[in-house]
């Protein structure tokens, strides 16, 4: 695959090794993550992923091309039937929760490349979340070998699937061509777009290892 995507994936390469060290991504690759965490990551993952979804929708909203349309309007959809499935299996309804101020921050600087950003940067904003869960889930199935057992089997089936990681395929691709057909300042932007959101999602599972909540209450 082709040049943008290759190169951002390099230039956050530092990120994503701090990602494989965090105590909570370590915790769920062994099973040894306390059950408290894994369900404060589940619930805020849940609120994360309702914005998330409105992300895809107006990343489907700012395509021009029908596949493309096609490919995040599918992907909105999927994130809140599959993903949310595997949380309200998880956690059940999180109605009353409140984002953390991470999931705040994330979720807002999405929103932001929503109002503000052109199609470019939404789509390179977006794609972290396809791209590094895809790669933590498969390295983690690789890892965990088989997952009869597993405490957090759902969670790393669903990441690994062969589905997640066409949609990731696909993701990168239209990403690429995006690139390729922009000008070098929209380019730059993109990149910066790919770089802050794999580092949202470093602090993501941070925030949840530390269970993190708004300093006088939310
Ligand atoms: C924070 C976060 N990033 C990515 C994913 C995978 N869609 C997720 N469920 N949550």
């Amino acid at each position: 695959m082709g040049g943008f995507c290759n190169e951002v994936w390099d230039a956050t390469a530092e990120t994503r090794a701090a990602i494989d060290e965090l105590p909570f991504v370590k915790g769920l690759a062994d099973g040894s993550l306390e059950r408290d965490r894994f369900d404060y990551y589940m619930v805020q993952d849940a609120l994360y992923l309702h914005g998330y979804a409105r992300a895809l929708a107006t990343t489907a909203a700012r395509a021009d091309r029908s596949e493309e349309i096609a490919f995040y309007a599918k992907s909105a959809h999927e994130c809140i039937v599959v993903e949310s499935a595997l949380h309200e299996g998880n956690v059940g309804s999180v109605e009353g929760a409140k984002p953390s101020p991470t999931g705040t921050a994330y979720v807002s600087y999405l929103m932001s490349l929503a109002q503000t950003g052109g199609y470019g940067e939404l789509a390179a904003g977006v794609l972290p979340c396809f791209w590094v869960y895809m790669d933590v889930g498969s390295r983690l199935m690789e890892k965990a070998g088989d997952l009869a057992g597993h405490p957090y089997g759902d969670w790393i089936s669903t990441y690994a699937d062969e589905a997640f990681a066409e949609s990731t395929r696909k993701a990168r691709e239209i990403t690429d061509a995006i690139a390729e057909r922009s000008d070098e300042p929209t380019v730059e932007r993109m990149r910066e777009a790919f770089v802050k959101a794999t580092t949202y999602e470093w602090k993501f599972w941070d925030a949840a290892w530390k269970k993190e909540a708004w300093p006088f209450g939310d």
